[in-house]
């Protein structure tokens, strides 16, 4: 192996004699960056290409049952997304079909005028007005064309964009747990790469309506001529049709077959260019591995690229030698039939050029039909995962929440994420009440955000329930609820939240993507997060783009970033808040200041669920939930779990005495009500 790493190592033991590795075993091979980065091979799992779907629809019969239909589907969707244009199209394509067969009658008519008897400048006189029609179908060609490319210049973005954002709408409200399985997860990326198809289809569909509709007339004109020509014609199209479906399905299930490896490459060198990376990019020596890396993957997909050009001009090569011979059995049939009499030689003469136009087309007929092909497979795929997201969408009904909300309770709550051997969440029962901080600690991975997600109706649990209680006693569980009612009730402030390359309105005022802007209400928001004054101290206040490169971007740093985010969460203005590691990034006394943000916005009567690991908050929670492994091992008021020798009492002691603070320091004391005042902090 080289010291680059550039030699790839066959994964499975060749067996037999040995031999040069073929283009497949090179390109499908283990590369080091793939072992080094990646800790394997990265390609599409071959058991589900073979048996979950996408092989089964490659058949003939499959295919030939689903083109239609996904015709139909496009030019459903053209004529929803622009009638004119679409009937324009259709109109521009049948008018060359008809130009076409009319050039074809005339073209019969000028030779046989011209194979008559009689002097020549007779016959020439009596080709003139065919001679015009021909003239004038030529100039009708070149009209309809033009107008054909202009409506479907028209049509076809406007196809790709109402599949694109049918596909993202449909994605978009699958359940998160369903978006969590994997088998649930494939179909909806694999749909990912179809949302351009539509567009090519509607597009390849033109071509090859055109193709077919001036081929049918070049059959129409050669059957009337004589009946044998057409069956000839066809002879010559069957094998360029078999290669161009043999290719497409070869390209379509590689392209399948490396989708994670091309996802990599992108990641690889997007990474390059981000600016959070540029400094590990520069002082590890990260930049270095990236570009090796991509330089190596890169050759294997090239290796696959060999591959399938090699393995598409053998397909070509056996196509091109039967239609070829076709052609010349095609040829001896026109002579047998001139040299018995049984045809004129006029007629065989349009023949000759029916046949000759025909071949051409029939040459872009393949090309476009292998692409309408592949396109088709890939536009299945979309059609898939619209079908697969329909089926595992949030359900759009159900029951009103109480209004107004008490409280929110967990009873006996398990979730197991999809593929885990354990339960993230076992058996939890909490209440979370409005008006109170209610905090959920514990060690890393002990459940506190998915408990959180169960919360806010991103998660159904396994197990258990979750209800929305009213002041009087109704409560409504949640998977009985109207989700969009849940959803509008809870304000979510996740770990990582999106930071979106947007403005910085944009990013706060998008915690209410379903309302319209209110300015006054993002600079409240802003205001309580302690972000307002930043912003508006920027070049271009607001509508300062919050990524760099952009002509407006700014760079914020990793705590302006988590106000920006507190701000978007209380922008939203929601009962219920769930705020998962709020302050990880904030200074001192903007960690005050965000916490006392929180118990003010608790006294006002909203219900705040704090996920934290700065225990110096908890103390002045109302209720502390305190889980280790999915459970709720201990719960209480601070004072309460310091009183015991706990799970709780261990972590506090631990965080206080990094800043020497003893035993005696940490007995239970009274209750503060709200966290120490940032200025008292000073
Ligand atoms: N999307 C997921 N798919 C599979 N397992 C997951 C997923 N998210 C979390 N888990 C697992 O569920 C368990 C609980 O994770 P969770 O994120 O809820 O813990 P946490 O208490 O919030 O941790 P932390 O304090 O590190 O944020 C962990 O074992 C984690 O590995």
């Amino acid at each position: 192996m080289s010291a680059r790493g550039t030699t790839l190592t066959p994964v499975e033991p060749r067996t037999g004699k040995a031999k040069r590795p073929t283009k497949a075993s090179a390109s499908d091979s283990l590369s080091n960056a793939e072992r080094e980065l990646y800790g394997g091979r990265l390609r599409y799992d071959q058991s589900f290409v073979r048996h979950a779907g996408p092989l089964t629809r490659l058949g003939f019969g499959h295919m030939a049952a689903a083109l239609p239909r996904m015709v139909a589907m496009v030019l459903r969707t053209g004529w929803q997304a622009d009638r004119r244009a679409l009937a324009g199209v259709v109109a521009a394509q049948v008018g060359q079909g008809v130009t076409a067969g009319w050039g074809l009658v005339a073209v019969n008519s000028v030779l046989t005028r011209l194979f008559a008897d009689g002097p020549t400048r007779d016959k020439l006189d009596d080709a003139v007005p065919s001679l015009v029609v021909l003239a004038a179908a030529a100039v009708a060609t070149a009209v309809l064309s033009a107008w054909s490319t202009a409506m479907s210049g028209r049509l076809e973005p406007q196809v790709e964009r109402a599949v694109s954002a049918r596909y993202y709408r449909a994605v978009t409200e699958v359940e998160v747990e369903a978006t969590e399985r994997p088998e649930v997860q494939r179909v909806l990326e694999a749909g990912r790469f179809g949302t351009d198809s539509a567009r090519n289809m509607l597009r390849l569909s033109v071509g090859v309506g055109n193709v077919v509709i001036g081929m049918a007339a070049a059959a129409a004109v050669l059957a009337s001529l004589h009946w044998v020509l057409l069956p000839m014609l066809l002879a010559i199209a069957v094998p360029r049709g078999w290669g161009a479906v043999r290719s497409a399905r070869r390209d379509y299930l590689s392209r399948l077959h490396w989708v994670d490896h091309r996802r990599a490459i992108a990641s690889l060198l997007a990474y390059l260019t981000r600016p959070h990376a540029a400094g590990e990019i520069r002082v590890h020596a990260a930049g270095e591995k990236l570009l090796g890396s991509y330089e190596e993957m890169s050759r294997q997909t090239e290796a696959e690229q060999q591959r399938l050009a090699h393995a598409q001009a053998s397909t070509d090569l056996v196509a091109g030698g039967f239609a070829g011979l076709a052609s010349l059995a095609c040829y001896g049939v026109l002579w047998w039939l001139l040299s018995t009499g049984r045809l004129p030689l006029a007629v065989g003469g349009t023949a000759v050029i029916a046949i000759r136009t025909s071949t051409a087309r029939l040459t872009s007929l393949v090309q476009q039909v292998n692409r309408l092909y592949e396109e088709l497979l890939f536009l299945t795929d979309t059609e898939d995962a619209i079908e697969i997201a329909g089926r595992h969408a949030i359900p759009r009904a159900g029951a009103a929440l109480p209004s107004p909300v008490r409280a929110l309770r967990t009873e006996n709550v398990s979730f197991t994420y999809p593929g885990a051997e354990a339960p993230a969440v076992d058996g939890v029962s909490v209440e979370i009440r409005r008006g109170a901080v209610t905090a959920l600690v514990g060690v890393n991975g002990s459940g506190k955000t998915t408990l959180t997600k169960l919360l806010a109706g991103l998660l159904l649990p396994g197990e258990g329930e979750v209800w929305w209680e009213g002041e009087n006693g109704q409560r409504v569980e949640v998977r009985q609820a109207d989700r969009g009612e849940v959803f509008a009730a809870v304000g979510v402030l996740a770990q990582d939240f999106p930071r979106w390359e947007m403005t910085a309105a944009a990013n706060v005022a998008i915690g209410a993507g379903d309302r319209p802007r209110d300015m006054s209400a993002v600079r409240q928001a802003a205001e309580t997060a302690g972000v307002r004054d930043l912003i508006e101290a920027l070049p271009h206040g607001w509508d300062s783009i919050v990524f760099k490169g952009y002509e407006r971007g700014v760079q914020l740093s990793g705590g302006q970033w988590q106000k920006l985010g507190t701000a978007r969460t209380l922008y939203r203005d929601a009962q219920v808040l769930l705020v998962d590691e709020p302050t990880s990034a904030l200074d001192p006394h903007a960690e005050i200041a965000a916490f006392q943000g929180l118990w003010s916005l608790a006294r006002e009567g909203r219900a705040v669920v704090l996920v934290t690991h700065r225990l110096a908050a908890t103390m002045n929670a109302d209720h502390i939930y305190v889980l280790a492994d999915g459970r709720v091992v201990e719960d209480g008021s601070h004072a309460e779990l310091m009183a015991i020798e706990g799970v709780y009492q261990g972590m506090f002691t631990a965080q206080a005495a990094q800043y020497g603070l003893g035993a005696d320091d940490l007995l239970p004391g009274p209750r503060t009500g709200t966290p120490t005042d940032p200025q008292d902090a000073r």
